[in-house]
């Protein structure tokens, strides 16, 4: 496994300007990839955000296991998180997150009516890590194609709100905060889904990953996908990797068996499907705080 790094100054100065940010709005939107709802968190959000109140996004609903999804919009509420499932490009997301967000801010938009203050539209911001549909989400609550450049390096500008036909307004700017994938297996998870670059992480650590991955959790997919016997199911990932680039016809070009596969399954081709899995948790468990 390649070291990847980390980048505390671009982390810090994203965290800085997401906190600037958070002051003007009344709950945060945090994205996430409906593939991996736990690896495409970034763990510095809950104390970035401390106490502001939260609605978790599950983008991507279209490319996912709908009942690993499901596992874990329960898990999200067992945290005392409201989540839903979305697909950014459907039409009717607006309608379901103004309603998810007047339900987390339930109380205190009846305080407001009870002290006569009129209704104002609720304000927002959407945070989430690169690709995780940001823009596609806030164009599609804007109902217009609008330009996001969200809070890269050396971008500055007074804010603005755009507009939903909802009671929803949304910062022009989204809070973008880097995955953190120190940990091998969220690297191999963000690499397949294509969250991050494809050559922070070697193609065959990849390929290995991901069929070990599908024999267990979707075989049948797997086997119907590569028109796999019994026996070749049951064999390991690399004798499988040499076979299917035999099979294929690529002789000994491996790589192009891995960018086969890799398409493939970012395609949808092995079906829908959850890398992150509920029943895993106690093994990685809530990832761990502490980088700055
Ligand atoms: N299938 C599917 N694709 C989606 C969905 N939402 C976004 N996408 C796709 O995901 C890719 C990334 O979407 P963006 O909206 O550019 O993501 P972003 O978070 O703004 O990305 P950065 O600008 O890198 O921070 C694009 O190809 C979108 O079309 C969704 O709900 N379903």
């Amino acid at each position: 496994m390649v070291v990847i790094q980390w980048f505390p100054g671009h982390m810090s100065k994203a965290r800085r300007q997401v906190q600037e940010n958070l002051k003007h709005v009344d709950i945060v939107m945090e994205l996430v990839d409906a593939r991996l709802p736990l690896s495409s968190r970034n763990p510095m959000l809950d104390k970035i955000i401390g106490n502001k109140p939260r609605l978790v996004i599950i983008n991507k609903k279209d490319l996912a296991d709908d009942l690993e999804i499901q596992k874990w919009v329960h898990y999200f509420e067992s945290q005392g998180i409201l989540a839903v499932k979305i697909n950014a490009k459907e039409q009717q997301t607006v309608k379901k997150l103004t309603k998810a967000a007047r339900e987390v801010l339930a109380e205190k938009l009846e305080r407001a009516s009870e002290r006569g203050i009129q209704n104002k539209a609720i304000r927002t911001m959407i945070i989430g890590i690169p690709n995780v549909g940001k823009s596609t989400l806030m164009n599609r609550l804007a109902g217009k194609k609008i330009a996001i450049t969200g809070n890269r390096p050396g971008v500055t500008r007074g804010q603005q709100w755009l507009k939903t036909n909802e009671a929803l307004e949304i910062l022009d700017t989204p809070g973008i905060l880097w995955p953190k994938f120190e940990d091998q297996m969220i690297g191999l998870k963000l690499a397949l889904t294509g969250a991050i670059k494809d050559d922070l992480i070697p193609k065959d650590e990849i390929s290995i990953f991901a069929l070990d991955f599908f024999k267990e959790n979707y075989p049948s997919e797997l086997k119907a996908r590569y028109k796999l016997s019994d026996h070749e199911m049951s064999l390991s990932a690399v004798d499988l990797i040499v076979l299917l680039t035999k099979k294929y016809g690529f002789r000994d070009d491996y790589d192009r068996f891995y960018e086969l596969l890799i398409k493939d399954i970012r395609d949808g081709k092995l079906g829908l499907y959850t890398l992150d899995r509920v029943s895993d948790l106690t093994a990685v468990d809530e990832v761990s705080d502490g980088n700055d």
